[in-house]
């Protein structure tokens, strides 16, 4: 979330209303268990053409389009992560969700009712983006605390921390004073505090900004437990490997608009980036790849064998084995060695910086009936 002031729409929250009041590529969190909570249902998070903006510059008369026609939906049980480069919208879309700031235009419901509703906010657990726990209480004394600013009252607080705390794994720092704690485990008692009132839907900002990455594994434990329990976690990280480790599925904003959506799978793309190892000369592999219409990849230099021949990398990209075969010939007709051919996944790294890249080509993937990504409008 950004540091900066809050908007000037910003309604007053009632702590007491307020969601809680901030009350684990290779997948960290395992799949959905056979008995674990299905996540059919209807949507937790519903958002229909969605736009909000704000009034900037002197005397208001800029106009900023801070979410522009944004439609997605979180399914029950899921962790679903938003993504998006500096200023794309991703925290205006948290604050229309929580009700903190008012939408401009299209609908959306979380959990059934119209976002900001009161029925919708007690049932989400927020964790906000560098959060502060006062650092002279302990982990129970803060939990006490914020519980009851969440209209707890203690003998309920008291007889939850317990199991909170074993959740994330600081059964033993009850008594601990929050000044000892890392900023792993603040932000691990930051998710028990937004967890007291039990909610349905965790919206968690940031959760390992500044921690370390013993804290980020700590974390995504935290995060298969909750999704275990059957919570349906809204998770903005701007970590994409964090992401790609615990999200079931996830958005990508950019400039207020969902450049890709759907399943992790969907948004890598279904293609294996094809990359050759080479052995040989460098003007007979560039000439080589030129032949082969394949003179714009990128070639490196990656050092020379006990003969003297040079080392390099060529990455062909998503091309058919037609193709590969193509270079191939070409580069063995000149002479280099085929040292190796490596097929990799997109990671969501690639499809993020295909999804944010200045074009229009992007399509939006998933079922849920999200319009085609349109064209950059800044
Ligand atoms: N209160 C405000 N008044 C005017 N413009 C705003 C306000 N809040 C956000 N904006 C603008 O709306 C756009 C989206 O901002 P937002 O903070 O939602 O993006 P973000 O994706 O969360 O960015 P970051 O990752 O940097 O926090 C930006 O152009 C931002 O400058």
């Amino acid at each position: 979330m950004s540091n900066q002031a809050p908007p000037a729409d910003l309604e007053p929250v009632d702590p007491f209303e307020s969601p809680a009041a901030s009350t684990a590529s290779p997948r960290d969190v395992e799949p959905r268990p056979p008995n674990a909570p299905s996540t059919d249902g209807p949507p937790v998070v519903d958002a229909v053409d969605l736009s909000k903006t704000y009034s900037d510059g002197l005397f208001g008369r800029k106009t900023v389009h801070a979410l522009r026609g944004v439609s997605f939906q979180v399914r029950p049980g899921e962790i679903f992560g938003l993504l998006g480069p500096n200023g794309a919208g991703k925290t205006t879309l948290i604050k229309v969700l929580l009700g903190i700031c008012r939408k401009s235009g299209g609908s959306a419901t979380v959990l059934g009712h119209p976002a900001g509703a009161r029925d919708a906010r007690r049932r989400i657990g927020y964790l906000p983006e560098g959060h502060r726990l006062p650092r002279h209480l302990t982990a129970n004394t803060a939990l006490d605390y914020y519980g009851g600013l969440s209209g707890l009252s203690s003998a309920e607080v008291k007889r939850r921390r317990g199991d909170l705390l074993t959740l994330v794994g600081l059964s033993k720092w009850g008594n601990t004073n929050v000044r000892k704690f890392s900023k792993g485990m603040q932000q691990r008692l930051g998710l028990a505090q937004a967890m007291l009132h039990d909610p349905d839907l965790l919206i968690l900002d940031e959760p390992t900004d500044g921690v370390d990455p013993v804290g980020h594994a700590d974390i995504r434990r935290v995060l298969g437990e909750l999704k275990a329990r059957g919570k349906t976690v809204f998770l903005n990280s701007h970590l994409l490997q964090e992401l790609e480790m615990v999200c079931d599925r996830a958005a990508i904003l950019r400039n207020g608009e969902v450049r890709g959506l759907g399943d992790l799978d969907d948004l890598r793309g279904g293609g294996e980036l094809v990359t050759l190892r080479l052995l040989g000369e460098e003007k007979a592999v560039r000439s080589a790849l030129v032949g082969s219409h394949f003179g714009g990849v990128p070639l490196k230099s990656i050092g020379h064998d006990d003969d003297g021949r040079g080392r390099f990398t060529a990455e062909l990209g998503d091309v058919d084995q037609a193709q590969v075969d193509v270079a191939v010939d070409a580069l063995r007709d000149a002479g280099v060695s085929l040292h190796s051919l490596l097929r990799v996944k997109p990671s969501l790294e690639d499809a993020f910086l295909r999804a944010v890249a200045d074009d229009d080509r992007v399509p939006v993937a998933g079922t849920d009936g999200v319009r085609q990504a349109g064209g950059v409008t800044n």
